[in-house]
């Protein structure tokens, strides 16, 4: 039976997506690398939050059960420790009919993957995504870090609920098992603003933005990357999508592109 917060994304909605997710058969625009969703919600003046160090609600009903699904098109949602702090996420999927949701298992439930170069993430049991782990409703998270040696406790603890921590230069496993196919980045500004760079952008296979109708105001987290400059030294865009489409999702708008090259 379907739990009571499970969220509905309808069968009428998704055709519209399936152009934009990672193929069913596992196969990869680039080898040995995973198709890359990069993923979020704005507000009309780019903001993603309010303030730095809070979580703000931008999608309406419809588009947060979109992403749902994305997330369960998906085996991987990546964030940075930014994120982790700021939001304590859940980042698992409350789709009906994934495990946990209506299903046994765990099937259909992405792997949180978080950057966290220092470790600095103080999770504990009380954290949501480790919740979410102890009510067999989601995955225990992969922090990727640069650290030779994570600090003992935090690993013993991430270990506990099948999780992991993994060192910058170890990100592609070798072991078939944990493979990766597909990845879904969902921010947050840094992280995002640090793939829209020249020498990163060709990493995204496709850029999927809700847009809320409603500005947060100066202050706010924003997405905007680095200002580029052509061979005169005039300003040019930083980055743009191509094959763009609109969709639209209550009084959000979805918008799916390519970052042109
Ligand atoms: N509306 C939406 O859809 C979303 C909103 N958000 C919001 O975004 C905010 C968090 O964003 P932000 O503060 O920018 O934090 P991020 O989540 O982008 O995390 C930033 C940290 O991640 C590490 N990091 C980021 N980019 C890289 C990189 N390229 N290589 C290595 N490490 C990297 C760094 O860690 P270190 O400094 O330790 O080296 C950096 O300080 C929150 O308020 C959250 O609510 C987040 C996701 C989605
Ligand atoms: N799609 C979307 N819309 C918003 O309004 C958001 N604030 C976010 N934030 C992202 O979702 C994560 C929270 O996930 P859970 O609901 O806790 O599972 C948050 O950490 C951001 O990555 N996304």
């Amino acid at each position: 039976m379907a739990s009571r917060d499970a969220l509905e994304f309808p069968e009428s909605d998704r055709g519209f997506l399936e152009p934009q997710l990672p193929p069913q058969d596992g196969s990869t625009p680039r080898p040995d690398m995973p198709f890359t969703t990069l993923t979020f919600a704005t507000s009309l003046d780019s903001s993603l939050a309010i303030s730095p160090g809070t979580r703000t609600v931008l999608s309406g009903p419809q588009s947060k059960a979109m992403t749902h699904y994305l997330r369960s098109r998906h085996d991987g949602i990546l964030i940075g420790v930014g994120t982790a702090l700021a939001d304590d996420p859940g980042l698992n999927c409350r789709l009906t009919g994934v495990g946990g949701y209506g299903k046994e298992g765990l099937e259909g439930q992405p792997r949180p993957i978080v950057i966290d170069p220092s470790a600095r993430w103080d999770f504990s049991d009380d954290s949501k995504l480790f919740q979410l782990c102890r009510q067999g409703r989601g995955l225990a998270p992969w922090i990727v870090t640069s650290l030779p040696e994570p600090p003992a406790q935090k690993k013993e603890k991430l270990e506990q609920y099948g999780g992991r921590f993994l060192q910058l230069k170890m990100v592609t496993l070798d072991d078939g098992q944990h493979r990766i196919d597909c990845v879904m980045i969902e921010g947050g500004a840094q992280v995002i603003n640090s793939l829209l760079e020249p020498q990163s952008m060709s990493l995204i296979d496709r850029v999927i933005v809700t847009i809320a109708p409603t500005w947060l105001g100066q202050g706010g987290v924003v997405v905007s990357p680095p200002r580029r400059f052509d061979g005169e030294g005039n300003a040019i865009s930083a980055a743009r999508l191509k094959n763009v489409r609109w969709y639209p999702f209550g009084e959000d708008v979805v918008l799916c592109g390519q970052v042109r090259i």
